[in-house]
C-alpha cells in the first residue's frame, strides 16, 4: 500500500510520500536510542513540562489537527477536534499523575528476605516500537507515547499508510515540546519493513493496535526476539437491552456507540442482543434514528457519518452484508452501497442473525449494527459471549441482580452500564480472547513499559 493520504471523501490521492530509506531508517532508531539514554537522566518534572507544552502546542493547533484528521481518514469534523482534545488531555494526564504511578514500594519487613532494605522501582525499558491503526491517528499514538515518554521511554512510530500527515505531525510534536530529539520519532514504512525494525537491537518492545492477524505476527516476531508486546485488536461487542431498561437512552446510545467514528472503532457496539419483550420498541426506534444520521461531508458540522477510510475497508463490509443477506438476514434499514464519489455506507440495521453468517463470528468495521432476540439474561450472555473476541461490552438494565450476573458473566476487558464503551486516561483499557494482552491507559498503561527492578541491600 502506498504512503499517501488519499481523501476518503472524494477518493483522490492528496498526497504521496516516499518511504524512508534503509540508511534513514536507521538513524532514526539510533536518534531514539541516543534520546532513550538521555531521557533516562531528565526528571519527572522535566518531563511533564515538556508533556504539557506539547499538549499546549497541540490543542493551539486543534483546528489545523482536526482538519488533518478528517481529510486523510473522514472522521467527522467534531469527532476529530474531540479527538484532539482528548489527546491533549491525556498527555496533561500523564504528566500530572506519572510519578505516582511510578513509584515503587519499600518492603515492609525486608529482614524476611535477608536485607537490611528491600524496594522496588520503576525503570523505563528503552526504545518502544508503537504500530498503530489509522482509526484515531493522534489518540491511539498519544495513548502509547504519553505514558511510555513520561516513563523515560523513547518512542518509534510506525503509523498506517493512509495516514502519514498524522505521523509527519507526531514526529515533531514532543521535540516542539522540549523532548530530546529523537525521543519520539515516526517511520514512514511499509508494514514489511516493521520485522526488521522490531527485531533490531536498540528495539526493546512493541505495542501495537491493529487487526488481529498484524497481532499474531507481531507478537510473534517479539516472542523470538523475547521482547515485551502489547497488544489491542479487535472487537464485536455486546449492547445487551434488558426489559427494566430505559429504553429511549439505550437506543440514543446506541445509534452512537454503533456510528462514532464512521463505525470504525473497535470498541464500537456492534452486536445488539434484546431481550423479547422490549425487542420490537428497541429495534423500531433503533431503525428510525439509523435511518435518521445525516450521512454526507466529513467536513461539515452537521454530518453525522462521513466515508469508511479506505476503498477495501467498504469492500469488506459490503461483502459481509451481502452474506448475511443471502443467508437470510433481513436490513430494516441500509444494506447497500450508496452511489456516488468516495466510500460512503449507510448505517445499516441487520435482523435474523445466524451462526452461519459471517457477521456472526466477524468484526464488522463500518456502520452495521447486527440485532438478536433474546429471552432472558442468560441467553445473552451465551450470544455475547460466543465470539472469538473480548474487548468490551455494555448492558442496559435498571435490575441490580441483573446488573450483577451481566457484569459479572460477560467475557471482556470491560462492562458499561448503562452507558456505552468509551476509552478514558483514568481507566485500564483492553481486552481478553483475540481482543488483546495487555493493558493502555491508567496507572496500568504506564507500567507496560517499565522494568520493575527489585533492590536489596546486605
Ligand atoms: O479501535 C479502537 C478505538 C479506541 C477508541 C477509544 O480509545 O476511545
Amino acid at each position: 500500500m502506498a504512503i499517501a493520504t488519499i481523501n476518503p471523501t472524494t477518493g483522490v490521492t492528496e498526497r504521496e510520500f516516499d518511504p524512508h530509506t534503509d540508511a534513514e531508517i536507521d538513524k532514526r532508531i539510533a536518534h531514539a536510542h541516543a534520546a532513550y539514554r538521555s531521557m533516562r537522566a531528565t526528571s519527572y518534572a522535566d518531563r511533564a513540562d515538556w508533556m504539557r507544552a506539547a499538549a499546549d502546542i497541540l490543542e493551539s493547533e486543534l483546528d489545523e489537527a482536526a482538519r488533518m484528521l478528517t481529510t486523510e481518514m473522514g472522521k467527522t469534523i467534531a469527532q476529530a477536534r474531540a479527538e484532539v482534545l482528548k489527546s491533549a488531555k491525556a498527555m496533561r494526564f500523564y504528566a500530572d499523575n506519572a510519578e505516582e504511578f511510578l513509584t515503587g514500594r519499600d518492603l515492609a519487613d525486608p529482614s524476611a528476605v535477608n536485607a537490611s532494605a528491600a524496594y522496588t522501582r520503576y525503570e523505563p525499558l528503552g526504545v518502544v516500537l508503537a504500530i498503530m491503526p489509522w482509526n484515531y491517528p493522534l489518540w491511539q499514538v498519544i495513548r502509547f507515547a504519553a505514558p511510555a515518554l513520561m516513563a523515560g521511554n523513547a518512542g518509534l512510530l510506525k503509523h498506517a499508510s493512509n495516514v502519514p500527515q498524522a505521523a509527519l505531525y507526531l514526529d515533531t510534536l514532543f521535540e516542539r515540546g522540549g523532548f530530546p530529539t529523537g525521543a519520539f520519532r515516526s517511520l514512514l514504512i511499509p508494514a514489511r519493513a516493521v520485522e526488521a525494525v522490531l527485531r533490531d537491537r536498540r528495539v526493546a518492545a512493541a505495542t501495537l493496535t491493529g487487526s488481529e492477524p498484524a497481532g499474531r505476527s507481531v507478537a510473534s516476531i517479539a516472542g523470538s526476539e523475547v521482547k515485551h508486546v502489547v497488544l489491542e485488536l479487535g472487537g464485536s461487542d455486546p449492547f445487551i437491552v434488558m426489559p427494566s431498561a430505559d429504553i429511549d437512552g439505550a437506543v440514543a446510545t446506541a445509534v452512537t456507540s454503533r456510528t462514532v467514528n464512521n463505525g470504525q472503532a473497535c470498541i464500537n457496539a456492534k452486536r445488539f442482543i434484546v431481550h423479547r419483550d422490549v425487542y420490537d420498541e428497541f429495534v423500531g426506534k433503533f431503525t428510525a434514528a439509523m435511518a435518521a444520521l445525516r450521512v454526507g461531508d466529513p467536513m461539515d458540522d452537521a454530518t453525522d457519518v462521513g466515508p469508511l477510510a479506505t476503498a477495501s475497508g467498504r469492500d469488506d463490509i459490503v461483502e459481509l452484508v451481502e452474506d448475511a443477506l443471502a443467508k437470510g438476514a433481513v436490513a430494516t434499514t441500509g444494506g447497500a452501497v450508496t452511489e456516488g464519489a468516495g466510500w460512503f455506507y449507510p448505517p445499516t440495521v441487520l435482523s435474523g442473525i445466524t451462526p452461519e453468517m459471517r457477521l456472526y463470528a466477524e468484526e464488522a468495521f463500518g456502520p452495521v449494527a447486527s440485532v438478536y432476540r433474546v429471552d432472558s439474561a442468560a441467553e445473552a450472555v451465551e450470544i455475547a459471549n460466543d465470539t472469538t473476541f473480548g474487548l468490551s461490552s455494555a448492558v442496559w438494565t435498571r435490575d441490580e441482580d441483573e446488573e450483577a450476573y451481566l457484569v459479572r458473566s460477560i467475557d471482556a476487558g470491560a462492562v458499561f452500564i448503562n452507558g456505552m464503551s468509551i476509552s478514558y486516561p483514568e481507566l485500564p483499557f483492553g481486552g481478553i480472547k483475540d481482543s488483546g494482552v495487555g493493558r493502555e491507559l491508567s496507572v496500568e498503561g504506564i507500567r507496560e513499559f517499565c522494568n520493575l527492578k527489585s533492590v536489596w541491600k546486605a
